[in-house]
Protein backbone atom coordinates (compact mmCIF):
# COMPACT_ATOMS: atom_id res chain seq x y z
CA UNK A 1 0.00 0.00 0.00
CA UNK A 2 1.22 3.33 -0.88
CA UNK A 3 1.49 6.19 1.45
CA UNK A 4 3.07 9.60 1.93
CA UNK A 5 3.35 10.82 5.60
CA UNK A 6 3.10 14.53 6.85
CA UNK A 7 2.32 16.98 9.19
CA UNK A 8 1.08 19.92 10.40
CA UNK A 9 2.53 21.94 13.13
CA UNK A 10 3.58 18.03 14.34
CA UNK A 11 0.08 16.59 13.92
CA UNK A 12 0.62 14.37 11.57
CA UNK A 13 -0.92 11.86 9.12
CA UNK A 14 -0.71 8.75 7.29
CA UNK A 15 -1.84 9.90 3.59
CA UNK A 16 -3.30 7.24 1.22
CA UNK A 17 -3.58 7.62 -2.31
CA UNK A 18 -6.97 6.59 -3.67
CA UNK A 19 -7.36 7.56 -7.48
CA UNK A 20 -9.78 4.90 -8.17
CA UNK A 21 -12.06 5.17 -4.95
CA UNK A 22 -11.34 1.57 -4.20
CA UNK A 23 -9.79 1.68 -1.10
CA UNK A 24 -11.60 -0.07 1.90
CA UNK A 25 -10.70 1.64 5.56
CA UNK A 26 -11.88 -0.63 8.66
CA UNK A 27 -10.79 0.91 11.51
CA UNK A 28 -7.68 -2.59 11.89
CA UNK A 29 -6.22 -0.49 8.89
CA UNK A 30 -6.05 2.57 10.33
CA UNK A 31 -5.00 1.93 13.54
CA UNK A 32 -2.04 -0.84 12.46
CA UNK A 33 -1.25 2.59 10.16
CA UNK A 34 -1.42 5.53 13.17
CA UNK A 35 0.83 2.66 15.52
CA UNK A 36 3.71 4.30 16.52
CA UNK A 37 5.80 1.15 17.11
CA UNK A 38 4.66 -0.97 14.55
CA UNK A 39 3.07 0.94 11.88
CA UNK A 40 4.25 4.34 10.25
CA UNK A 41 2.62 6.47 13.29
CA UNK A 42 0.48 9.18 13.15
CA UNK A 43 -2.55 11.23 14.45
CA UNK A 44 -4.88 10.08 11.98
CA UNK A 45 -5.19 8.71 8.38
CA UNK A 46 -6.28 10.76 5.44
CA UNK A 47 -7.48 9.52 2.56
CA UNK A 48 -7.40 10.92 -0.94
CA UNK A 49 -10.14 10.08 -4.00
CA UNK A 50 -12.04 11.59 -6.57
CA UNK A 51 -14.60 13.69 -4.70
CA UNK A 52 -16.93 12.29 -7.85
CA UNK A 53 -15.82 8.66 -6.93
CA UNK A 54 -17.75 8.67 -3.43
CA UNK A 55 -20.85 9.08 -2.87
CA UNK A 56 -20.44 10.57 0.59
CA UNK A 57 -18.79 13.34 -1.14
CA UNK A 58 -21.04 13.40 -4.09
CA UNK A 59 -23.69 14.08 -1.29
CA UNK A 60 -21.90 17.04 0.67
CA UNK A 61 -21.04 18.89 -2.97
CA UNK A 62 -24.55 19.05 -4.11
CA UNK A 63 -25.95 20.34 -0.56
CA UNK A 64 -22.91 23.04 -0.88
CA UNK A 65 -24.17 23.83 -4.32
CA UNK A 66 -28.11 23.91 -3.44
CA UNK A 67 -26.48 26.53 -0.71
CA UNK A 68 -25.03 28.87 -3.21
CA UNK A 69 -21.49 27.79 -2.13
CA UNK A 70 -18.36 25.93 -4.31
CA UNK A 71 -19.45 22.70 -5.07
CA UNK A 72 -16.54 21.78 -7.41
CA UNK A 73 -14.21 20.83 -5.86
CA UNK A 74 -12.37 17.76 -7.29
CA UNK A 75 -10.94 15.78 -4.06
CA UNK A 76 -12.26 14.35 -0.97
CA UNK A 77 -10.60 14.62 1.97
CA UNK A 78 -11.44 11.32 3.93
CA UNK A 79 -10.66 11.29 7.47
CA UNK A 80 -10.02 8.54 10.45
CA UNK A 81 -8.49 9.51 13.80
CA UNK A 82 -5.89 7.10 14.85
CA UNK A 83 -8.26 4.66 16.27
CA UNK A 84 -9.73 4.20 13.58
CA UNK A 85 -13.02 6.44 13.32
CA UNK A 86 -14.54 8.68 11.44
CA UNK A 87 -14.38 12.72 12.02
CA UNK A 88 -16.27 15.18 10.41
CA UNK A 89 -12.93 17.68 10.20
CA UNK A 90 -9.56 18.09 10.33
CA UNK A 91 -7.90 21.93 10.05
CA UNK A 92 -4.72 20.70 10.44
CA UNK A 93 -5.17 17.43 8.27
CA UNK A 94 -6.73 19.88 5.27
CA UNK A 95 -3.67 22.31 4.98
CA UNK A 96 -1.48 18.50 4.79
CA UNK A 97 -3.66 17.46 2.10
CA UNK A 98 -3.94 20.35 0.13
CA UNK A 99 0.00 20.21 0.47
CA UNK A 100 0.28 16.55 -1.25
CA UNK A 101 -2.51 17.36 -3.82
CA UNK A 102 0.07 20.45 -5.07
CA UNK A 103 3.12 18.45 -4.82
CA UNK A 104 2.29 15.32 -6.20
CA UNK A 105 0.65 17.18 -9.37
CA UNK A 106 -3.21 16.58 -8.70
CA UNK A 107 -3.88 20.49 -8.24
CA UNK A 108 -2.48 23.49 -9.30
CA UNK A 109 -1.06 25.63 -6.61
CA UNK A 110 -2.53 28.84 -5.18
CA UNK A 111 -6.50 28.28 -4.53
CA UNK A 112 -8.70 25.30 -4.96
CA UNK A 113 -12.04 23.44 -2.80
CA UNK A 114 -12.09 19.90 -1.12
CA UNK A 115 -14.38 18.33 0.15
CA UNK A 116 -14.76 17.08 3.73
CA UNK A 117 -17.44 16.38 6.06
CA UNK A 118 -18.05 19.52 7.70
CA UNK A 119 -18.81 20.55 3.98
CA UNK A 120 -16.50 22.07 0.96
CA UNK A 121 -13.37 24.22 2.35
CA UNK A 122 -11.73 26.64 0.35
CA UNK A 123 -7.91 25.92 0.69
CA UNK A 124 -4.90 28.77 -0.32
CA UNK A 125 -1.33 27.94 -0.39
CA UNK A 126 1.31 30.71 0.14
CA UNK A 127 4.71 30.93 -1.88
CA UNK A 128 6.02 30.82 2.10
CA UNK A 129 4.96 27.11 2.24
CA UNK A 130 1.89 28.27 4.68
CA UNK A 131 -1.37 26.95 3.80
CA UNK A 132 -4.49 28.59 4.99
CA UNK A 133 -7.97 27.32 5.10
CA UNK A 134 -11.62 28.79 5.50
CA UNK A 135 -12.48 27.25 8.34
CA UNK A 136 -16.10 28.39 7.90
CA UNK A 137 -18.41 30.00 10.44
CA UNK A 138 -17.81 28.65 13.58
CA UNK A 139 -20.93 27.82 16.06
CA UNK A 140 -20.97 28.56 19.92
CA UNK A 141 -23.49 26.38 21.44
CA UNK A 142 -23.19 27.35 25.39
CA UNK A 143 -20.65 26.37 28.08
CA UNK A 144 -19.86 22.94 29.57
CA UNK A 145 -17.05 21.71 31.92
CA UNK A 146 -14.30 19.40 31.41
CA UNK A 147 -12.18 17.57 33.56
CA UNK A 148 -7.88 17.24 33.72
CA UNK A 149 -6.92 15.36 36.83
CA UNK A 150 -8.27 16.98 39.54
CA UNK A 151 -8.89 20.52 37.51
CA UNK A 152 -11.83 21.64 36.55
CA UNK A 153 -12.45 23.82 33.66
CA UNK A 154 -15.38 25.85 32.31
CA UNK A 155 -15.40 25.86 28.53
CA UNK A 156 -16.93 27.33 25.62
CA UNK A 157 -18.83 24.29 23.76
CA UNK A 158 -17.69 25.43 19.91
CA UNK A 159 -18.89 23.27 16.82
CA UNK A 160 -16.52 23.63 13.76
CA UNK A 161 -18.06 20.63 12.04
CA UNK A 162 -16.41 18.72 14.74
CA UNK A 163 -17.10 18.90 18.54
CA UNK A 164 -14.78 21.15 20.94
CA UNK A 165 -14.87 22.38 24.30
CA UNK A 166 -12.49 25.33 24.40
CA UNK A 167 -11.23 25.78 28.22
CA UNK A 168 -9.72 29.19 29.03
CA UNK A 169 -7.62 29.30 32.38
CA UNK A 170 -5.43 31.79 34.06
CA UNK A 171 -2.96 29.17 34.67
CA UNK A 172 -0.14 28.48 32.34
CA UNK A 173 -1.03 25.49 30.69
CA UNK A 174 2.73 24.29 29.68
CA UNK A 175 2.54 21.44 32.29
CA UNK A 176 -0.84 20.00 32.27
CA UNK A 177 -0.48 16.44 32.11
CA UNK A 178 -3.07 15.41 29.41
CA UNK A 179 -2.24 11.43 29.17
CA UNK A 180 -5.59 10.39 30.17
CA UNK A 181 -9.15 11.37 28.60
CA UNK A 182 -10.49 14.59 30.36
CA UNK A 183 -13.69 14.21 31.79
CA UNK A 184 -16.70 15.60 30.06
CA UNK A 185 -20.78 15.67 29.84
CA UNK A 186 -21.58 12.99 27.39
CA UNK A 187 -25.02 13.92 27.16
CA UNK A 188 -23.69 17.41 25.87
CA UNK A 189 -21.21 15.53 23.62
CA UNK A 190 -22.68 12.03 22.63
CA UNK A 191 -20.11 11.89 19.68
CA UNK A 192 -17.17 12.63 22.04
CA UNK A 193 -15.04 15.70 22.03
CA UNK A 194 -12.16 17.52 21.57
CA UNK A 195 -11.05 19.34 24.66
CA UNK A 196 -8.79 21.83 24.53
CA UNK A 197 -6.96 23.94 27.57
CA UNK A 198 -5.72 27.42 26.87
CA UNK A 199 -4.09 30.06 28.46
CA UNK A 200 -3.59 33.58 26.82
CA UNK A 201 0.04 34.92 27.25
CA UNK A 202 0.33 38.51 25.23
CA UNK A 203 -2.47 40.30 22.90
CA UNK A 204 -4.37 38.14 20.73
CA UNK A 205 -2.08 35.23 21.78
CA UNK A 206 -2.73 31.81 23.85
CA UNK A 207 -0.77 28.59 24.33
CA UNK A 208 -3.00 25.63 23.83
CA UNK A 209 -2.79 21.66 24.68
CA UNK A 210 -5.51 19.96 23.23
CA UNK A 211 -6.93 15.90 23.59
CA UNK A 212 -8.66 15.17 20.67
CA UNK A 213 -11.13 12.84 20.43
CA UNK A 214 -10.22 9.68 18.44
CA UNK A 215 -6.23 10.06 19.08
CA UNK A 216 -4.91 11.39 22.41
CA UNK A 217 -3.22 14.24 23.26
CA UNK A 218 -1.45 15.79 20.14
CA UNK A 219 1.15 18.40 19.31
CA UNK A 220 -1.20 20.53 17.52
CA UNK A 221 -5.43 20.59 16.26
CA UNK A 222 -6.25 23.30 13.77
CA UNK A 223 -10.16 22.93 14.54
CA UNK A 224 -9.01 23.03 17.98
CA UNK A 225 -6.85 26.11 17.03
CA UNK A 226 -9.56 27.93 16.17
CA UNK A 227 -12.18 26.51 18.88
CA UNK A 228 -9.16 28.17 21.22
CA UNK A 229 -9.34 31.69 19.11
CA UNK A 230 -13.05 31.60 19.54
CA UNK A 231 -12.77 31.17 23.30
CA UNK A 232 -10.66 33.77 23.78
CA UNK A 233 -12.46 36.02 21.59
CA UNK A 234 -15.37 35.37 23.59
CA UNK A 235 -13.60 35.70 26.88
CA UNK A 236 -12.16 39.44 25.85
CA UNK A 237 -15.47 40.57 24.23
CA UNK A 238 -14.29 40.45 20.62
CA UNK A 239 -15.70 38.78 17.50
CA UNK A 240 -13.14 39.71 15.03
CA UNK A 241 -9.04 39.87 15.29
CA UNK A 242 -5.98 37.46 13.83
CA UNK A 243 -5.11 35.40 17.37
CA UNK A 244 -1.18 33.62 17.36
CA UNK A 245 -2.12 29.77 19.26
CA UNK A 246 0.79 28.34 20.22
CA UNK A 247 0.57 24.62 20.26
CA UNK A 248 3.39 22.00 21.53
CA UNK A 249 4.33 21.94 17.75
CA UNK A 250 4.45 25.57 16.73
CA UNK A 251 2.45 28.31 15.90
CA UNK A 252 -1.07 28.47 13.59
CA UNK A 253 -2.34 31.90 13.26
CA UNK A 254 -6.50 32.13 13.32
CA UNK A 255 -8.73 35.22 11.77
CA UNK A 256 -12.14 35.34 12.52
CA UNK A 257 -14.35 38.40 11.04
CA UNK A 258 -17.46 37.38 11.83
CA UNK A 259 -18.62 35.60 9.35
CA UNK A 260 -15.85 32.97 9.11
CA UNK A 261 -12.53 32.08 10.27
CA UNK A 262 -9.05 31.33 8.36
CA UNK A 263 -6.54 28.83 9.93
CA UNK A 264 -3.13 29.25 8.31
CA UNK A 265 -0.01 26.98 9.32
CA UNK A 266 2.88 25.18 8.04
CA UNK A 267 2.57 22.08 6.19
CA UNK A 268 5.11 19.76 4.82
CA UNK A 269 5.45 16.11 3.29
CA UNK A 270 8.34 14.11 5.10
CA UNK A 271 8.02 10.95 3.55
CA UNK A 272 6.88 8.18 1.56
CA UNK A 273 6.63 4.48 0.50
CA UNK A 274 5.43 1.24 0.69
CA UNK A 275 3.47 -0.38 3.80
CA UNK A 276 3.82 -4.24 3.13
CA UNK A 277 0.63 -6.16 3.20
CA UNK A 278 2.55 -8.51 5.41
CA UNK A 279 2.24 -5.87 8.27
CA UNK A 280 -1.06 -5.87 8.21
CA UNK A 281 -1.42 -9.89 8.88
N1 LIG B 1 -6.36 17.24 14.32
C1 LIG B 1 -7.51 17.70 13.65
C2 LIG B 1 -8.84 17.23 14.20
C3 LIG B 1 -9.05 15.75 13.93
C4 LIG B 1 -10.43 15.23 14.27
C5 LIG B 1 -10.71 15.19 15.74
N2 LIG B 1 -9.83 14.33 16.49
C6 LIG B 1 -12.17 14.74 15.94
O1 LIG B 1 -12.42 13.57 16.25
O2 LIG B 1 -13.07 15.58 15.78
C7 LIG B 1 -7.45 19.16 13.30
O3 LIG B 1 -6.35 19.63 12.97
O4 LIG B 1 -8.49 19.82 13.24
Amino acid sequence: MRFVKGHGTENDFVILPDRDGSLELPASLVTSLCDRRTGIGADGVLRVVPAKLSAEAVEIADRAREAGRHGDAEWFMDYRNADGGVAEMCGNGLRVFARYLVDAGLADPGEFDVVTRAGVRRVRLASSGDVTVDMGRPSILGESQATVGSAEYTGLVVDMGNPHLACVTGDPVTRLDLTAQPGFDPAVFPQGVNVEVLNAVGERRVVMRVFERGSGETRSCGTGAVAAAVAAAHQAGEQTGTWTVEVLGGLLTVTLDGNTSQLTGPAVLVASGEFPALALA
